[in-house]
């Protein structure tokens, strides 16, 4: 079977930046990997690729073994083939309901084009108490996403991904400016994209975290991978002795 996305020598500049400069990437079935790397690796720019935000000048991109054609890539089409990505900034309607903003953008309809209100609260309800296992006694699919903690608004938008459909769910600094506890929402979250059946790509600055969700880890140095490893051969502490010696 192809991998779900195989990147051949993909290079994007800015200008005179070259923030990718030849990138080779393999991402399989029900793999999670981590991009690890210094501020201004590229780490930014290869998931804004892959998420269609940005487009590549050079190179091969091929998702579910199918070339993708830079010229057309964008964030429908990443999501159509099954590419999915939370960011660090994305934003919630603060004062919407949960239901509202798990559909938003793509509401189920009615064939007069109404929205099934009361068919979204419920499914949207389904997947954040069965698969995210959000709890609280205040959760309901009518509450306004301000009354969600940090790590569980991750969990919304991890959720939504896994209910449209994502093979592929992109963290970007999933955990950065979260509490303690937070944090372990948010890896157990990321985690459970493989419990069910999907695969990952987690860009992080902290190295234990990445440690805990991956299976792999690439490391990105101006603009190339420079090393990859497999978790079974490494500790926390190894990888930051890896990410040193390239930085
Ligand atoms: N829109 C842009 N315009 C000009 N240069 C850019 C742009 N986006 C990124 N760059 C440059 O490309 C290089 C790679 O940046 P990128 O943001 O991908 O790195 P990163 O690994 O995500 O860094 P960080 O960990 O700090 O977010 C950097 O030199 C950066 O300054």
């Amino acid at each position: 079977m192809a991998p779900l996305i195989e990147l051949s020598g993909i290079t994007k500049s800015y200008g005179h930046v070259d923030a990718l400069n030849g990138v080779d990437l393999t991402l399989h079935d029900n793999e999670i990997i981590g991009l690890i790397g210094d501020n201004g690796a590229g780490k930014s720019t290869l998931i804004k690729i892959l998420s269609g935000v940005e487009t590549f000048d050079k190179g091969t991109m091929r998702i579910g073994g199918a070339a993708v054609d830079p010229g057309r890539h964008t964030v429908k089409t990443a999501r159509d083939m099954g590419i999915e990505t939370v960011f660090q900034d994305k934003s919630l309607g603060e004062s919407q309901p949960i239901w509202r903003n798990f559909f938003m953008g793509r509401h189920r309809t009615n064939p007069l084009g109404m929205i099934r209100v009361a068919h979204e609260k419920k499914e949207a309800m389904k997947v954040l108490t069965k698969i995210i296992g959000l709890k609280g006694a205040g959760l309901s699919a009518d509450a306004p996403v301000s009354v969600l903690s940090g790590g569980e608004r991750q969990g919304l938008a991890i959720g939504r991904a896994m209910y449209f459909n994502a093979r592929v769910v992109i963290l970007d600094e999933p955990t950065t400016a979260l509490a303690v506890k937070e944090v372990d929402k948010v890896l157990g979250f990321a985690k459970a994209l493989k419990t069910e059946g999907k695969s990952g790509i987690f860009v992080s600055h902290n190295l234990h975290h990445v440690h805990d969700v991956v299976d792999r880890f690439l490391f990105l140095q101006r603009g190339r991978v420079v090393h990859e490893a497999r978790k079974a051969d490494e500790t926390p502490e190894s990888l930051m002795a890896t990410l040193m010696k390239w930085s």
